[in-house]
């Protein structure tokens, strides 16, 4: 986000004071939306870096507006100011704005202001806080007024380790500019911040597209360009044929979803292996599934199916050993999860068997079997990529935002999705649509995007009139929200 804001100043002849405005433009006018009544008493606390020179603009933009009760609280705990910080402190004592000057974290007067907006650090944070501005930090805090915040939170990095045991300045809401930080997609980030939202600041979106980052947000928008029409004259056998291994007697639930999904998310022919005792099921609840004995799971039979998905309800058994022993010699791809993963957790030499294009969909229980214990979501990404760059494979690491790591240890981030879709069995269906989509010819990472984005996107549809949202209903929802995803 730095070269794009230096490439913009070069290139768009813009300069970085006005790029300051810009920004701070954007966020009053988000703000406003947020905070309609203009008799809100607002404090904004302002560093002397950037982020401070923002929070200066905000204030003068915000009395502009109508808001009449502003008041600027200068954070002066260091020495050194930016440019654009000067340039708009001028401005504001140019307008005889009031300013009161902080110096020691104690010296903060008792805050009467119901709102607070937090300028103090943005993303030059270079270290967690400490001295004055975490005392700062936890006098805020204690107040429990609301708080919005300027770009990033004071105190939380944009991307690196969050710690458990730092301390930020709490945000109720963050109105970042541009792009989120990677960091607001780690569940340790709700000890900084509940919600964010995106203002753009006109930055140079080409150039934004064209910097190569590790981190994409998948977007409706990449769905529409993924998905294939499905065109005149295909058949059945267009579409692939995806067999599903999966259930026990007492877990057979998680066969019937996972092929629910995939049978919703158009593969041509759905088969499910599961115990015989499961066979009334699957013929009563999905009339369109076929059914192979666990016997008939041979190297000649399974080499005729397009994908093949392992794991959910399956058992941790010999049994499931020996049929990922069986699938790894075939040349079909795989999507492994639940049991199955646990099984290769179980067994280093089995997992360097797996075959490279494989899809790997753990949680972070799961995962953390499989590559061992992380204490942060950070460091868990970090292996992740590192692992799919080794098994050459796709790791879908499961959780409100959803990771999808390409062989390259690129990450996309999945945006879809709601905690109304925390429910058992939510996983094996998406289990099932990655088989569907990879039947049907998509890459390992084209499947997983595809899946994950649409499983999430059916669970936000669902939950518009649903407090939480059943896996078995979600599993039919799919095909009419891929229709409205790609029309
Ligand atoms: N394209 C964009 O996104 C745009 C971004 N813009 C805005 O700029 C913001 C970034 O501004 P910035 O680079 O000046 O950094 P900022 O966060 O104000 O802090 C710098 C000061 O903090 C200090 N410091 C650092 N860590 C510390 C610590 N742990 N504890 C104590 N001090 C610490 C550091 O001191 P140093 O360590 O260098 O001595 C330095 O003095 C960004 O968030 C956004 O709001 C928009 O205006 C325009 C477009
Ligand atoms: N709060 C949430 N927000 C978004 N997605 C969620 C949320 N909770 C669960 N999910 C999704 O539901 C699925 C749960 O998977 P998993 O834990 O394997 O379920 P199960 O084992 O019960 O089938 C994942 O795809 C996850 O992303």
């Amino acid at each position: 986000m730095r070269a794009a804001d230096a490439f913009t100043i070069k290139n768009k002849e813009i300069t970085s004071i006005d790029l300051m405005e810009s920004a701070s433009m954007a966020f009053v006018k988000a703000f406003a939306e947020e905070v309609p009544d203009h008799e809100t008493s607002i404090a904004v606390l302002c560093g002397k870096g950037n982020n401070g020179g923002d929070g200066l603009a905000v204030a003068r933009l915000l009395k502009d507006k109508g808001y009449t009760n502003v008041f600027v609280y200068l954070i002066a705990f260091s020495s050194k100011v930016t440019e654009d910080y000067t340039a708009n402190l001028k401005r504001l004592e140019d307008l005889w704005f009031p300013l009161v000057t902080v110096s020691k974290a104690e010296d903060l007067p008792e805050l009467k202001e119901e709102l607070i907006i937090d300028a103090v650090l943005g993303s030059g944070l270079n270290t967690e806080l400490d001295g004055e501005y975490k005392l700062l930090a936890q006098r805020v805090n204690a107040l429990n007024r609301r708080v919005i915040a300027i770009d990033v939170p004071t105190g939380f990095p944009a991307e690196g380790e969050l710690r458990k045991d730092s301390v930020y300045l709490k945000a109720d809401l963050v109105i970042c500019f541009e792009r989120p930080k990677i960091n607001f997609f780690f569940p340790e980030s709700a000890q900084a911040m509940k919600h964010f939202r995106v203002v753009s600041i006109g930055l140079d979106e080409d150039f934004i597209q064209k910097t190569s980052s590790s981190y994409q947000l998948a977007e409706a928008l990449d769905i529409r360009g993924l998905v294939k029409p499905r065109e005149s004259f295909t058949h059945k056998g267009t579409y692939g044929h995806a067999l599903i291994i999966a259930g026990q007697q007492k877990t057979m639930g998680a066969a019937l979803l996972a092929a629910r999904a995939c049978l919703h998310a158009g593969a041509g022919l759905t088969t499910v292996s599961v115990p015989e005792s499961g066979l009334t099921a699957i013929n009563t609840a999905l009339p369109e599934v076929m059914y192979l004995d666990r016997a008939d799971l041979q190297p000649d039979t399974l080499e005729k199916f397009k994908a093949i998905a392992i794991g959910p309800g399956l058992g941790t058994g010999k049994e499931t050993a020996d049929i990922l022993k069986t699938i790894f010699q075939l040349k079909v791809p795989l999507v492994i999860d639940a049991d199955a993963l646990n099984v290769l957790g179980n067994s280093p030499d089995l997992l360097e068997q797996l075959p490279s294009g494989s899809l790997l969909t753990p949680h972070m229980k799961e995962f953390d079997h499989l590559f061992g214990a992380h204490q942060s979501w950070w460091d868990r990404l970090e292996t992740a990529r590192k692992k799919a760059r080794e098994l050459q494979s796709v790791i879908i690491l499961k959780n409100q935002y959803t990771f999808i790591i390409d062989q390259t240890g690129d990450v996309t981030i999945n945006p879809t999705g709601n905690p109304g879709m925390a429910q058992g069995g939510m996983g094996d269906v998406l289990t099932g649509l990655c088989a569907s989509f990879r039947a049907q010819g998509y890459s390992a990472k084209e499947a997983a995007v595809i899946a994950c984005y649409l499983h999430g996107k059916a669970g936000d549809e669902l939950a518009e009139t649903e407090i939480s949202v059943a896996a078995s209903e979600l599993a039919g929802k799919v095909s009419g929200t891929l229709k409205g995803l790609i029309k």
